[in-house]
């Protein structure tokens, strides 16, 4: 099971994720409370191990700036929420890292991982970061295959049950492991790596 702990801020979250055994690591550089600014951002990305991808995510930032950000802050890969078309895709792929496609499931998303040229597909509630569930069953008519992640609410009492039903090959989590809005919570980060791992220890390829 591939895990990715979304909106770190602080080194100290990124030393805890590491020691945890995260796959992945976020950094939000979208408006939001777990926005970093690019200086933190590069801050954190040098304490990423080769072995941890550290992941640029974003949201209504135009392709040129998101691809100027990303190469600043030296991100392994970059996320895109939201109405991005493939053009803007393109665009940042021209940055040579992996690309992340975050989307919401409705009848007309593309669920097709690599559709937009992209190596993994995020599927997440309506309000990314909101800790909202969001009705998996619709992936019944539409289960992704290969790289995909569930995301939308999960935390450590949910996630394993969210896992049997939907079967991602990865999970991605921010306000699950939180004990504020923006503050993560270093126990429940560790407890929700060992949770999503006991629900599958292995990913379907
Ligand atoms: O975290 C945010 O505030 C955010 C804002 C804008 C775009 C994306 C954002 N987060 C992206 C993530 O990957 C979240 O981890 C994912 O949406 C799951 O969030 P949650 O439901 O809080 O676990």
């Amino acid at each position: 099971m591939y895990v990715k702990l979304c909106g770190l801020r602080t080194t100290a979250d990124v030393a805890v994720a590491v020691d945890a055994g995260a796959d992945a690591v976020g950094i939000v550089f979208t408006e939001s409370p777990r926005q970093v600014d690019p200086d933190t951002a590069r801050r954190l990305v040098r304490e990423v191990p080769p072995h941890v991808l550290s992941v640029g995510v974003f949201k209504g930032i135009a392709a040129d700036e998101v691809r100027r950000l990303a190469a600043e802050a030296g991100v392994d890969a970059v996320q895109l929420h939201g109405r991005y078309p493939q053009a803007a895709f393109e665009e940042v792929s021209a940055l040579g890292v992996p690309l992340v496609r975050a989307v919401t499931l409705t009848s007309d998303t593309d669920v097709r991982v690599g559709a937009y040229g992209e190596q993994m597909l995020l599927l997440d509630s309506p309000v990314a970061g909101s800790g909202e569930q969001w009705d998996t069953t619709a992936l019944d008519g539409a289960r992704p295959e290969g790289r995909w992640l569930l995301a939308g609410g999960l935390g450590v009492d949910n996630v394993a049950g969210a896992v049997s039903r939907a079967r991602p090959w990865g999970v991605d989590v921010s306000s699950g492991i939180e004990s504020s809005r923006g503050v993560k919570d270093h126990g429940l980060m560790r407890e929700f790596v060992a949770a999503a791992r006991a629900a599958a220890p292995h990913s379907p390829s």
